[in-house]
């Protein structure tokens, strides 16, 4: 747990251990307090370094026992802080890989900081719902100034050992032999004088506009929220620090602490931390998982097509080190191609620069442009990113069979089609793969990965490890159309729309969704996304336009209530965003101002009138439950198609691509935390005031839930009917 040695005569080492992130758990904490008294009451000890097991000094606090902290708890991870501080012989931190939230709070206890070159720092605990509350809100403003402190303990980020040297959070960097020079380092400053090096007995740096940096902070933070309350509270802690003494700021911060964690959101931060490594376990429907498959290397690997995807592709790619081949179809798309690419290049070069990473990303010699299928010829895998228009890419897959290597791994990037249709037309069906991204490419941090019924283990694991080298976080999810994130997406959408027709306007509906935590409510994201983008699908489908039987009632399709007026709008040109207007009225076609749109009001009375609804006002409640409700619902029904294969995939998903507040856990958690019994009856409720939408019915598996007993998330796929066996 904590391994004590000695280096050489006079210098004591203390090596955290607790594979695989040297998390502090009780049992470290103990052993690290121990380690550190023994060495104080050794009169031959002169020093101590204070490590970690295999090259991490330490990720913090064990977030596993979080929900086991009772108020009464002791803080024994502060007072071993303190201990360390307070030690009459000088300690050093020999920091390599991370020291994060309690771990940079056990360094910052220490009076000397090394680091290596590539280690990180940070206090990440506020994206866990909780602040650093190992007296970390306390010491490093007192170290590195209330700008400094304020930036890093609200938004989380890692630093790395160059930014943190010149923060002043640590006092040396080494590029090799961090332990060796840290002991070096004790034995110098052996005799010296500590209490300059006690950060606790530091003023906080003043600075003649306190208050209003505090205040700013604040409106800043509460701004960026969305019912987040962890940022605040952070802010909170830190004023603190600046008002009041460094015991009583303590106590201040432990206060915030206990509220933190017995808010709720902690509880779903912390689950939405575990879900999204649980992911990266995948396991297919025949029991086959990442623990028996294994990825091929990827060296080189080809984009077809230019559009706003395949760029963010290629420049994920480029980013992660990768040879590119970036393919377009003619010479025009292929030089705006290469534009866009090369000024998203740039712009992550000076990203990275500012953040004192290196920026050899943009070398030329590993991206190359070009017209010609036979430039795909070695490449071992390739994403065809051209528009959703299933003839098209059954012709590119086509040619790929044909031209790529037998080896090579082929992914088609759809948000929606089939792909075993896709897969159908290949001669290697069991290499084709699923590769959702969501826009914009370089930026979203998901990856869903479609299996199709002949995709191989091999290919899953090389789709999952692809998403992990990208930076992304991938999830494995079966085949059907939308598959997870937008099949959820579609009854939401649904119920928004139908809502107007009832007599919400697109800004009553935004508001309650936003005011739950999404950064977008469904109609300012129907606008971004371009709502001609559904109006092809729902033409392709025969549900609009020229396929749409004659005599087809207007809002109904097969007996369900459907609601033509998106038709309506794309059939005026209001695509959204792009044309300057949709569900809003926008400045300019391109332009960012959703403001509420006068025509659209009398538009919507027409209908309302034509069609012989009468408005009606419904509160926010209704909406709410309505749109979010009847996501969830179908969140139930994929597990029970076994589309996904545990709640944390969903979660996930739904957290990373489609904006769900993550202190709500995304949506399955969120049906847990209210209550399964009560998402059930707002359904029947609703299904029966409309029971010409079936996607308010509740799921049968729901239901079999509710009859159950309601069991915890995690035991909710041991309930999913099994197939029945072929044997
Ligand atoms: C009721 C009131 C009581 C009051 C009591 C009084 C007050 C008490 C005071 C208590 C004060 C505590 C203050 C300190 C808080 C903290 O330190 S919170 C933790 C802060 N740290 C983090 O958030 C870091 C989290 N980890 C990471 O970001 C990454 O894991 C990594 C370290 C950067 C490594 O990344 P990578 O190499 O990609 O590996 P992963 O797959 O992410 O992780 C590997 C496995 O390790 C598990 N893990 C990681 N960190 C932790 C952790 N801190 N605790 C527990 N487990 C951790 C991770 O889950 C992986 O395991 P598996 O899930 O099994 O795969």
């Amino acid at each position: 747990m904590a391994q004590y040695r000695r280096a050489g005569a006079a210098v004591a080492v203390i090596r955290l251990h607790n594979a695989p992130v040297n998390a502090l758990s009780s049992a470290v904490v103990q052993a690290l307090a121990q380690g550190v008294k023994k060495a104080d009451l050794d009169p031959s000890v002169k020093a101590v370094v204070i490590c970690g097991a295999n090259g991490k000094f330490s990720a913090g606090a064990d977030i596993r026992t979080f929900s086991s902290l009772q108020p009464r708890d002791r803080p024994a991870l502060a007072e071993t802080v303190s201990l360390i501080e307070r030690s009459q012989k000088p300690v050093v931190a020999a920091i390599e890989g991370v020291a994060l939230g309690g771990g940079l709070e056990v360094a910052l206890g220490c009076h000397y900081r090394i680091a290596h070159a590539q280690a990180r720092v940070g206090f990440p605990e506020v994206l866990l719902g909780i602040l650093p509350a190992a007296e970390g809100t306390q010491r490093l403003p007192r170290l590195i100034g209330i700008p400094a402190a304020l930036d890093l303990i609200t938004t989380g980020r890692h630093v790395l050992a160059a930014e943190a040297l010149k923060l002043g959070i640590i006092d040396e960097i080494v590029k090799e032999n961090t332990v060796e020079r840290a002991i070096e380092l004790a034995s110098k400053v052996s005799g010296q004088p500590l209490g300059p090096r006690k950060i606790s007995l530091k003023p906080v740096p003043d600075l003649p506009d306190m208050e209003a940096i505090l205040s700013e902070a604040l409106v800043k933070v509460k701004r960026k929220a969305r019912g987040r309350l962890s940022p605040e509270m952070c802010i909170q802690a830190i004023k603190a620090a600046v008002q009041l003494p460094f015991a009583e700021g303590v106590e201040k911060e432990r206060e915030l602490f206990r509220f933190l964690l017995g808010s709720g959101q902690a509880k779903a931060q912390q689950y939405a931390f575990f879900a999204e490594r649980a992911v990266e376990k995948w396991t297919m429907p025949s029991g086959t998982s990442w623990k028996t498959a294994s990825a091929q290397p990827i060296r080189k690997a080809a984009v077809i097509g230019l559009g706003t995807m395949g760029r963010g592709i290629v420049t994920s790619l480029v980013k992660a080190k990768m040879l590119v081949v970036a393919l377009e179809q003619d010479q025009k798309q292929l030089d705006i191609g290469r534009e866009a690419v090369t000024s998203l290049l740039q712009w992550e070069a000076s990203k990275m620069q500012q953040s004192g990473q290196s920026q050899d990303i943009c070398d030329p010699a590993r991206l190359q442009f070009t017209l010609d299928f036979g430039a795909l010829r070695d490449v071992d895998l390739v994403i065809e990113a051209v528009f959703e228009d299933m003839a098209l890419k059954k012709e590119i897959f086509r040619k790929l069979s044909t031209i790529c290597k037998p080896e090579a791994f082929l992914c088609t990037n759809t948000s929606a089609l089939d792909i075993d249709e896709i897969a159908a037309v290949t001669s290697h069906p069991h290499q084709v793969i699923g590769t959702h991204f969501f826009s914009p490419a370089h930026v979203m941090k998901l990856l869903e990965v479609i299996r199709g019924h002949h995709t191989s283990p091999t290919t899953i694991a090389t789709a999952m490890s692809l998403a992990k080298t990208l930076n992304k976080v991938g999830v494995l999810v079966g085949n059907c159309f939308g598959f997870v994130g937008n099949r959820m997406m579609a009854p939401y959408v649904e119920q928004a729309i139908f809502l107007l027709e009832e007599g919400c306007k697109p800004e009553e509906v935004d508001q309650a969704v936003e005011g739950f935590g999404f950064h977008m409510g469904p109609f300012r994201m129907l606008d971004l996304a371009g709502l001609d983008v559904g109006w092809r699908s729902r033409k392709g489908q025969g549900l609009t336009g020229p396929k749409l039987a004659p005599g087809t009632p207007a809002r109904q399709r097969e007996s369900r209530r459907y609601s033509p007026l998106p038709d309506f709008l794309c059939e005026q040109g209001r695509y959204g965003q792009k044309a300057g207007k949709g569900w809003y009225l926008y400045e300019k076609p391109g332009g960012r101002t959703a403001n509420p749109d006068p025509w659209l009001y009398n538009f919507l009375s027409e209908y309302r009138e034509t069609h012989g609804i009468k408005a009606r006002f419904v509160d926010q409640e209704e909406i709410l439950e309505r749109c979010l409700y009847a996501l969830i619902n179908e969140g139930f029904q994929i597990l029970a198609d076994r589309i996904a294969s545990a709640p944390e995939d969903i979660d996930v998903i739904y957290i990373y691509g489609y904006g769900w507040p993550t202190h709500r856990g995304g949506p399955m958690f969120h049906a847990s935390t209210v209550g399964l019994p009560h998402v059930l009856s707002r359904l029947q409720k609703y299904s029966e005031a409309h029971p010409d939408i079936p996607k308010l019915q509740p799921s049968p598996f729901l239901k079999k839930l509710v009859a159950l007993g309601s069991p915890p998330l995690r035991e909710w796929v041991s309930h999913v009917r099994q197939p029945s066996s072929k044997l």
